[in-house]
């Protein structure tokens, strides 16, 4: 049985890796799991679809009280929905509209997992354990093309690597809620490892957490 409030907080930067290791921390430690970044990718869609300006954070906000439907979209997972929710995600009033939820999730009595950018800084400064998982732009470009290749979309690897870079910049440089490390975070690198050997490495460096 897993501590009745251990709190995982998982950030980093695109397709490190960071929602592979987050939903296997929740399976071997039986906890629930937010994917905070479907948030963030929702309001985009729902943006889209309504043809609304991602200038505008007026219309950005209104996007986000049409999300509940769109939460299990294939459309989710495409880079140019990527992309617009790392503009959208840079509006403070985008941010404090989805909160909430978030720290409801995060504050749950039988713990949690959430993965993002801002959950060991923002949402969750109290978890119990915050990791920071990263990986080689290239190889985290690599991952992602071979991700949404698998899904049936088109996409070329240059394309990939520039979007990636694009969202990096936006995601670090934002003043509100940037990606950044925790103080208090463990780092992780994944790009020499395989999905198992990096989940084994974030189980173990939980468990120096949970140690101390
Ligand atoms: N260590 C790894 N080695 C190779 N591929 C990985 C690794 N970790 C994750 N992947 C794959 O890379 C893609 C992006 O991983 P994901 O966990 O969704 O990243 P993020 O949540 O950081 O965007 C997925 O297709 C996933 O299966
Ligand atoms: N906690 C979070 C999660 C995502 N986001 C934003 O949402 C975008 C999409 O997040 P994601 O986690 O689904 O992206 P990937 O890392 O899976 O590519 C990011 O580029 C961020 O701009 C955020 O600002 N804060």
């Amino acid at each position: 049985m897993p501590s009745p409030s251990l709190v995982i907080a998982v950030d980093g930067p695109a397709a490190s890796g960071k929602g592979t290791i987050a939903r296997g921390l929740a399976r071997h430690y039986g906890l629930p799991h937010l994917d905070t970044g479907k948030l963030y990718r929702a309001v985009a869609l729902s943006l889209l679809r309504w043809g609304g300006d991602p200038d505008s954070e007026f219309a950005a906000l209104r996007a986000c009280e049409d999300i509940a439907n769109l939460m299990d979209d294939p459309e989710l997972k495409s880079e140019m929905v990527g992309g617009i929710a790392s503009r959208v995600s840079a509006y403070p009033a985008v941010r404090v509209a989805l909160l909430e939820r978030q720290r409801e999730f995060a504050g749950s009595e039988q713990g949690a997992v959430l993965d993002g950018r801002d959950i060991g800084t923002v949402i969750a400064p109290d978890a119990t354990a915050k990791l920071f998982v990263t990986a080689a732009i290239d190889e985290r470009a690599r991952r992602r093309h071979a991700e949404l290749t698998t899904a049936g979309l088109p996409v070329h690897l240059e394309d990939i690597l520039i979007d990636l870079k694009a969202r990096d910049e936006r995601d670090a440089g934002r003043d509100a809620a940037p990606l950044l490390m925790a103080d208090d975070a463990l780092l992780l690198d994944t790009s020499a490892m395989s999905p198992a050997e990096a989940l084994a490495e974030a189980i173990r460096l939980v468990e120096t957490r949970l140690a101390t």
